[in-house]
């Protein structure tokens, strides 16, 4: 099938990609002429593992290509929205910007109605309300309108894409139309339908809530976890026992209970608060009241970790070196959109440490977007001659950094672990002060 997906950043540029790994003739469209020349020299603008082999065979083999221009989308059957929805500037709301320019701009582009269907598939994160509103703008145009939320993950997208936990499909009420979009939809996703994937049909609204409270329960997994973290630290009990105790039910499961610094990146902390804006919106404010509890212990585990270098050099950071390993909000990405292992550096930076940070992925992108921060090639650069080494991010060259070697490079054997992620007892062997965090 012919394919358009408007929006090529983390989740576009992958889900282009991937449409022309299933065999689709695809067309990814970005208003960043930068990111499209990259694209189409098939290099990857952004870390992330997996993605330069299936973009650059596709671009290779003719199937995927990249443009600035709509009017390179003109006569695909298929059109993917993926701009982003970022909060608006000052408020929580999310900003439908360039989710309504895609949309005009597809309008100017897509056949009068009566000739042959075509389809418009969302799959940005939008507040629940916005395909319908969508919809209406469509009705001048043979565009029916389906929403497909995308739960990937970053560091896991191509695999995410093309072996998602469940497909949904939110549709049209007119019964034909609907008929006529999951067909198509079933088209496209065949691959993925044939290998047993689930496909969930429903509404407009639920599509678009199934996403963002998926998001909003992970999140609130990731704070109730954090604010066990809070009472261990005040009764010395290890919050990584209790979340081992706890996720061994079956009702409750392991996954994102790892306290730490809490989370980031460019969707779980913005589809909160914009779940909690479009609530407030509807009249339902209080129903979501708890989330602004689940945003404000995440914050404070920023506080927290800056608190603990603090403390674990005497009470005050300025003049220290403090090294700070991780700077993407999670490993395997070079993302550093809200970021708790930038925000900390950037706290600690502002106590006047010398703060020296690297990260394997984010370091070469932070090394060009920022002149105020030191930048080392590795952790063993950044630690040398530190006063306090502070693990933030946790990338499996951190996991496994050997204490005895690490410990010849420092001026004092002090580390926090952000991340809950070494092992205190080998640090502690290896003449380490180890602070974790919600542990003893
Ligand atoms: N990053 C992720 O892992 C996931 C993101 N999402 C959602 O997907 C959406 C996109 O997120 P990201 O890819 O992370 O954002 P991003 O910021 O990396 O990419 C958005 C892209 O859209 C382009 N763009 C903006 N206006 C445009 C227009 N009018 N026409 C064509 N291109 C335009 C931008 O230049 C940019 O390259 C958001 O709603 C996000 O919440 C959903 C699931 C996973
Ligand atoms: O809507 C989105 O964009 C995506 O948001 C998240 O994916 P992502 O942001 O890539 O990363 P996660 O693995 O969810 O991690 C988010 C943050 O939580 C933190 N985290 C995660 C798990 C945990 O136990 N503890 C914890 O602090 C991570 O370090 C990271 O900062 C969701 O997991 C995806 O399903 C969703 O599609």
């Amino acid at each position: 099938m012919r394919i358009s997906v408007i929006g090529c950043g983390y989740l576009g540029a992958v889900h282009a990609a991937c449409m022309a790994e299933l065999g689709h003739e695809v067309v990814g469209i970005d208003v960043d002429s930068g990111k499209v020349e990259q694209l189409n020299s098939g290099t990857a603008p952004f870390h992330e593992p997996g993605f330069d082999a299936v973009l650059a065979r596709n671009v290779r083999n003719g199937r995927l290509r990249f443009s600035t221009s709509f009017e390179d989308a003109r006569g695909a059957s298929v059109h993917f929205i993926g701009v982003g929805t970022p909060q608006v500037a000052g408020g929580y709301a999310a900003d439908l910007t360039y989710v309504d320019a895609a949309v005009d701009s597809l309008v100017s582009i897509l056949p009068p109605p009566g000739e042959a269907t075509v389809l418009v598939v969302g799959k940005s994160t939008v507040p629940v309300g916005t395909a319908s509103a969508l919809a209406e703008r469509l009705a001048s145009t043979a565009g029916i309108l389906v929403w497909n939320p995308e739960f990937l993950r970053e560091g896991f997208a191509v695999k995410d894409t093309l072996s998602p936990d469940r497909i949904v499909y939110g549709l049209p009420q007119d019964e034909a139309s609907a008929t006529t979009a999951t067909a198509a939809l079933d088209s496209v996703y065949s691959s993925l339908l044939d290998l047993g994937i689930t496909r969930l049909t429903t509404d407009y609204a639920t599509a678009e809530l199934v996403k963002v409270a998926a998001n909003s329960f992970l999140a609130t997994k990731i704070s109730f976890i954090n604010a066990m973290a809070e009472l261990c630290e005040a009764t010395g009990a290890d919050v990584t026992q209790l979340a081992h105790a706890i996720g061994m039910d079956d009702r409750i499961g392991p996954k994102f209970l790892r306290a730490g610094i809490g989370f980031g990146g460019g969707c779980l902390p913005k589809d909160i608060r914009a779940f909690i804006a479009r609530a407030e919106e509807l009249g339902v404010g209080d129903a979501l009241a708890f989330l602004r509890e689940v945003d404000a212990i995440n914050d404070r585990r920023r506080d927290r970790v800056v608190a603990l270098a603090r403390e674990v050099v005497g009470g005050s950071l300025s003049g220290r070196h403090v090294a700070i390993l991780g700077a993407a909000f999670k490993p395997d990405s070079d993302d550093m959109r809200n970021s708790p292992a930038l925000d900390a550096a950037d706290r600690i930076a502002s106590e006047g440490a010398r703060v020296v940070v690297t990260d394997p992925a984010a370091g070469p992108v932070l090394a060009r977007q920022r002149q105020d921060l030191e930048i080392a090639e590795d952790a063993f650069a950044a630690s040398a001659g530190a006063d306090v080494v502070l693990l933030l991010t946790e990338w499996r060259q951190f996991r496994e950094l050997d204490p005895v070697a690490l410990g010849e490079t420092v001026r004092a054997r002090v580390i926090v672990d952000g991340r809950n992620v070494l092992d205190p007892a080998a640090w502690r062997a290896a003449g380490w002060t180890y602070r974790g965090m919600g542990r003893p």
